[in-house]
């Protein structure tokens, strides 16, 4: 049997348009959905295998992604919205109804992230945008019950469909993370 991810990965992964204007997550109350605007496309799509990103029932991945916060509009229902946790780094916005979360957001300026929100491109009601371009925090799912005997094969599924395995972020980030830490003491 095939290692299920995540549905909007487990078939393999959707390229996106390459010119994605944007659109609208709901969550997925059956009415009074959450819904937030998105402006354009998303960047460095993800699956991530924390514990604290949001993955629909049975998903062994979150796939997140990164909008600048100002092309994000909460436009309807944003009254069921609640903060997870406070304390985290990413404040995750989500529907007290249905659990869905809707946007995570950095409030501290320091933050090499700061400025950017995290979002789940599944809930976007439009085709198109950004396909996840690696996976991240891999060996975090065994944190969620996920046996370490599982982790080989995992990985393998997740090569298989063209997502590198990292246990924390990409090669990419991880040097962003670095750079701007670096600027930091440097200032
Ligand atoms: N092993 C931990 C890793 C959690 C973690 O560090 N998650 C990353 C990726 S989303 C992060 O940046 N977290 C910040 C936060 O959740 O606020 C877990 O699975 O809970
Ligand atoms: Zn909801
Ligand atoms: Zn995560």
């Amino acid at each position: 049997m095939t290692v299920a991810l995540h549905p909007s990965i487990d078939n393999g992964l959707k390229q996106g348009s390459g010119h994605f204007a944007g659109g609208t997550l709901a969550c997925k109350c059956k009415d009074h959905q959450v819904k937030v605007g998105i402006k354009g496309d998303v960047a460095h799509n993800h699956a991530c295998g924390c514990t604290k990103c949001w993955k629909p029932q049975g998903a062994t991945f979150s796939v997140v992604a990164v909008v600048p916060r100002q092309n994000l509009t909460v436009l309807e229902n944003g009254d069921k919205l609640q903060i997870v946790d406070a304390s985290a780094v990413i404040q995750r916005h989500a529907c007290k109804a249905c659990g869905t979360h809707m946007f995570g957001r950095i409030e501290n300026k320091n933050h090499p992230f700061y400025g950017l929100d995290f979002i789940h491109p599944e809930l976007f009601q439009e085709q198109g945008s950004q396909a996840p371009q690696f996976a991240a925090f891999v060996s975090s799912v065994i944190e969620s019950g996920v046996k370490p005997e599982q982790m080989a094969g995992i990985r393998s599924r997740l090569k298989e469909i063209g997502l590198e395995p990292y246990d924390c972020l990409s090669p990419a980030l991880m040097d962003a993370i670095a750079t701007h830490v670096a600027k930091a003491k440097a200032a």
